[in-house]
């Protein structure tokens, strides 16, 4: 066994010896070209090796020494047992199992060597890996040196490339740099050219500067006479503010009696009106239709004071002749805005509270219709009914800042006595009830449609609807000649804003029926009722008319509805404009003078100074005015006086106001 133990360490010994020359060999051969740490590691690998081997040669020694000691021991024993047995067949008996736990001692020994053994092949297998680690290292080693061969190539051939690089670089900065000493040349030859020039610019500067201060010094002595200018101005502005703030109070007190005027302008023009006298007869003569002779004219003359002369044709001299005097006199070329000039200013009444009635009254034919309501709708033919609302709109507008006006319109016809209402859309009516003192909204008429209007055309539309259903029908004398009087009321409710006074107004425009004798229309049955029922009405209205002149105590308001409708525009309070309307055809002669006649009489009525209808709480309302007024005024001259304080404050410091309000400088 020690032999074979023996032979395992010299064959490692002797592999170790074949590496470590195998080592030294290629250390040798590749000297300089084997990295060291390879090399190192290789040499700590072997030491390794060699020191695990050395253990195991000495471990196995111990055993052999161990093993032989044993041997020996047992040989002894052996010896003495053989001795003893040869004493006893116990002895041998012991011998035996002696032997038997010599033999169990002896297999263990096997076994132990058994395992020295397999430690060997297993240090054998460890050489053998280590061998192919060796020659894996070797490989790598080649590998890395081939590598490193191509490495070195590559930077040989990269290092000839920079070579060549490096050398271009320098001649292009040689190139360079004599380029640049070509233009330090010539910039230092451009700066010694510009220095010049520099120095010519600096001494013209130089000269500019001095012509300057000169300048700057006589900016100096303008800018001093500048200020006294100012400080001249100064004073003149704050006596223009102090002007100014006087006017502000002038202007003040004109705001604060511009009610005041304004109601005295009212008062004056009704004064006027009132001078003029309540009632007021125009006469209008119809041109001649076409067809008609124009020679035979029974107009002679027609004065600018209202005059006109009537001539018959059929009888020579003064007994032929006849005068009448009316307020004016239209001739047939009056325009309609001619003719509504001068009704225009009882519009402006109605909207002061006062009560107009405007009537139309003539012969079938005469041209009533045409005065009041106009030939068509266009602007040009426009009668005194749109007229007169279109200015109703148009001066209300204009009071808009002082009265709030609400407008509503009526429109009622009476035919044979009845009064129907123009603008209800009912076939069937019941007949409208009059009231003999108007209610407290004005209305006479309650139960008759009224309907808001903001507008003039609101008014034409309205107006339409009520021609449209007046009842109109043949006659001998006028095709269209219309039978009924047809009445246009407009309600006028004005609210002072400032008070909150309110005034009522009531325009009647009337469209009468023709005024024609009965005899001469030649009717007969229902023609010749409703001629006489208008005549009924005209002559009632006359009989209002002639009892209010001679101030009866009783007038016949009641005798026909015409003057029921209209009582409250004929009494004393309001005032009354008649359009008297005549033909100027011969064959209308006796019609004509019989409606002057009317007229005349008319005329010669004073109905009394109309009154508005004005609250009576006006007087005490017009003193709160005069108080708001008077603190308006002390208001605004707080203001002023303020804006005097603000005013001064703001005078330039360089400045002092002297004791009397002038300005000294310093
Ligand atoms: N100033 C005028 N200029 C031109 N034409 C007029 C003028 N006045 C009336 N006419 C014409 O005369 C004719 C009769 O006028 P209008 O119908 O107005 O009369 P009227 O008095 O209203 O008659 P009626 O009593 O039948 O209603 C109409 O054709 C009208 O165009």
């Amino acid at each position: 066994m020690m032999h074979s133990n023996s032979l395992d360490n010299a064959s490692t010994q002797s592999l170790l010896t074949v590496i470590n020359g195998i080592l030294d060999e290629s250390i040798e051969r590749k000297k300089g070209e084997i990295p060291h740490r390879v090399v190192y590691l290789l040499r700590k690998v072997v030491q390794e090796i060699e020191r695990r081997l050395c253990i195991q040669a000495e471990h196995i020694r111990n055993q052999n020494t161990i093993i032989k000691t044993r041997e020996e021991k047992y040989l002894s024993k052996i010896k003495a047992l053989q001795v003893l047995v040869n004493g006893t067949n116990e002895e041998n008996q012991m011998t035996v199992n002696l032997l038997q736990v010599v033999k169990e001692e002896k297999s263990q020994i096997e076994e132990r060597q058994k395992l020295s053994e397999q430690n060997v092949v297993r240090l054998i297998k460890e050489k053998e890996n280590a061998e192919n680690m060796i020659s894996s290292l070797k490989e790598e080693m080649e590998e890395m040196n081939r590598l490193h061969k191509q490495q070195l190539d590559q930077f040989e051939i990269k290092t000839k490339q920079m070579e060549e690089k490096l050398a271009t670089k320098v001649k292009e900065f040689e190139l360079h740099v004599l380029r640049s000493n070509m233009k330090i040349e010539e910039v230092e030859t451009t700066y010694q050219q510009k220095s010049q020039l520099w120095n010519k610019k600096e001494n013209i500067f130089h000269n500019y500067m001095n012509s300057q201060q000169l300048y700057v010094k006589g900016l100096n002595i303008s800018s001093r006479s500048i200020k006294s200018d100012m400080y001249a101005f100064q004073m003149k502005w704050r006596d223009e503010m102090s002007n100014l703030g006087s006017n502000l109070k002038c202007l003040v007190d004109a705001a604060d009696n511009y009610h005041k005027v304004l109601a005295e302008n009212q008062k004056l023009f009704n004064e006027v009106q009132e001078l003029r006298g309540n009632i007021r007869v125009y006469c209008r003569v119809r041109p001649f239709l076409p067809g008609q002779d124009k020679q035979s004219t029974t107009i002679d003359y027609i004065g600018e004071s209202g005059e006109l002369l009537i001539s018959n044709p059929l009888k020579q001299g003064k007994d032929g002749q006849r005068m009448f005097k009316f307020n004016k006199v239209f001739s047939s070329f009056a325009s309609q805005a001619d003719v509504f000039s001068d009704t225009q200013p009882l519009i402006r009444s109605v909207l002061d509270g006062f009560n107009v009635c405007i009537f139309a009254y003539g012969q079938t034919g005469s041209g009533k219709t045409y005065t009041m309501s106009g030939p068509s709708t266009s602007k040009k033919d426009w009668g005194v009914n749109y007229r007169a609302l279109n200015d109703l709109f148009d001066i209300s507008l204009n009071r808009r800042n002082i009265f709030s006006y609400e407008v509503g319109v009526q429109m009622v016809e009476i035919y044979n006595e009845q009064v129907r209402d123009l603008l209800s859309n009912k076939v069937a009516q019941k007949r409208l009830g009059i009231w003999s003192t108007s209610q407290p909204n004005g209305l006479v008429l309650p139960d008759a449609s009224l309907y808001p209007v903001k507008s003039t055309s609101d008014v034409l539309d309205l107006m339409e609807i009520g021609l449209a259903n007046r009842a109109v029908g043949a006659t001998a004398l006028n095709e269209r000649s219309s039978r009924s009087h047809s009445i246009l009321t407009v309600h006028v409710r004005g609210v002072d804003v400032k008070t909150g006074s309110i005034s009522r107004g009531c325009l009647h425009l009337v469209d009468l029926a023709g005024s024609e004798r009965v005899e001469r229309s030649e009717a007969t049955g229902d023609r010749l009722k409703e001629a006489q029922h208008i005549n009924k009405s005209l002559s009632a209205l006359g009989d209002v008319i002639f009892a209010l002149a001679q101030k009866n105590a009783h007038v016949p308001y009641r005798n026909s509805k015409l003057t029921q409708v209209l009582q409250s525009s004929l009494g004393g309070q309001a005032k009354t404009l008649m359009f008297v309307q005549i033909n100027p055809d011969v064959e209308s002669y006796s019609e004509t003078i019989s409606t002057l006649k009317f007229a005349e009489r008319v005329s010669g009525v004073e109905l009394g100074a109309a009154r508005s209808n004005k609250d009576g709480k006006d007087i005490k309302e017009l003193l709160e005015q005069v108080s708001s007024l008077k603190d308006t005024i002390s208001r605004k001259d707080m203001e002023i006086e303020q804006l005097q304080v603000t005013k001064d404050k703001d005078k330039p410091p360089s400045s002092a106001v002297d004791n009397h309000g002038s300005i000294m400088l310093r």
